[in-house]
């Protein structure tokens, strides 16, 4: 235990530049303030905290289970640490980016975090093409899950609830796929949620600008973690070596290579290339592989 043991434990629910709002174990909230760099923290993060009036000091953050990031050339952003699990959200229209797509799976593989796809919007017609373009990541193994939040609320809630229960699940989707919906469906306080306290730092700006934690239960067990500003993101934190290993449909086929450090690029006796020629492993996903893998070649070799 650190020496801060004896402190209060709270919770890390929102950021706002230099300073935190952090939920005590009554599930009060109150701006804290990092006591110098030890205390860098991100949301689901639990800290030590002391009160100092009607704010808090965060005085150390606890080990962390794990940690969702995203890591470009230059910096690293933290999504949120200790999360059970990544809800991937994509809609049938605004058309998702298979590489984003890729790329958020892969940084929750590599940080021990299992995910999910929903697919919103299923009620428009071009869910059939959609669907098509989701078929490798259910080859692998995803769970894929049809929704529609505005077109079928229940049949909506009802598939999700029971996956989200008990859990903490990051949601990540870009612009206009239907987060916002989502969380209104599932949370009818969500704007309670965000309080007085945020409105007031964010000093009339938009809320949804950073990362925001939602209980989706009284008994505060439940919770969606949303996550706005979702683009084609880095993965500069995976070893090249350790790329394909991150994608299943990949590895599937990575230890029946001739080398043992084969890139799966242009090797002879290459497992993964024979069956990207052979339609097991499909051919954008083996693209967006060389891409990835190029960007993180860059930097090292
Ligand atoms: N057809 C259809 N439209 C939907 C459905 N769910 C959400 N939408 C619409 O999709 C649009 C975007 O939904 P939002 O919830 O605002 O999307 P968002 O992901 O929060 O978008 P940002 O605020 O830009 O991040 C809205 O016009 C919704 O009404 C659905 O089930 N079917
Ligand atoms: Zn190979």
């Amino acid at each position: 235990m650190s020496r801060f043991g004896n402190l209060d434990l709270g919770l890390v629910v929102r950021g706002h530049g230099r300073h935190y709002i952090v939920e005590d174990s009554e599930g009060k909230r109150r701006v804290c303030h990092p006591r110098g760099k030890r205390s860098d923290c991100v949301v689901g993060d639990m800290v030590r905290w002391a009160e100092t009036g009607d704010e808090g000091v965060i005085e150390a953050v606890e080990p962390r289970r794990n940690l969702l990031f995203r890591q470009d050339e230059w910096k690293t952003k933290s999504f949120a640490a200790n999360v059970d699990q990544l809800l991937v959200l994509v809609a049938v229209e605004p058309v998702f980016s298979e590489s984003q797509l890729a790329r958020a799976l892969i940084a929750a593989e590599s940080a021990g975090i299992s995910t999910r796809i929903a697919m919103n919007k299923t009620d428009l017609p071009g869910v059939a093409s959609a669907r098509a373009r989701l078929q490798p990541y259910r080859d692998m193994g995803l769970e894929v899950m049809d929704v529609a939040f505005v077109a079928d609320r229940e049949g909506s809630s009802a598939l999700l609830n029971p996956w989200l229960r008990g859990k903490r699940t990051f949601v990540m989707g870009p612009s206009g796929t239907g987060k916002s919906t989502l969380i209104n469906l599932l949370i009818p306080n969500a704007q309670a949620q965000i309080g007085d306290i945020s409105v007031a730092l964010n000093s009339g700006r938009h809320t949804t600008t950073t990362t925001q934690w939602y209980w989706v239960d009284s008994e505060r067990q439940t919770a969606l973690i949303d996550s706005p500003g979702f683009q084609e993101f880095g993965l500069q934190q995976i070893e090249p070596m350790q790329l394909p290993l991150l994608m299943p449909d990949l590895r599937a086929h990575a230890d029946h290579c001739r080398f043992y450090n084969c890139t799966h690029q242009h090797e002879p006796g290459c497992g993964v290339r024979e069956a990207v020629d052979a339609g097991q492993i499909n051919a954008s996903r083996y693209r967006i592989y060389g891409e990835i893998l190029q960007e993180l070649g860059s930097k090292r070799y």
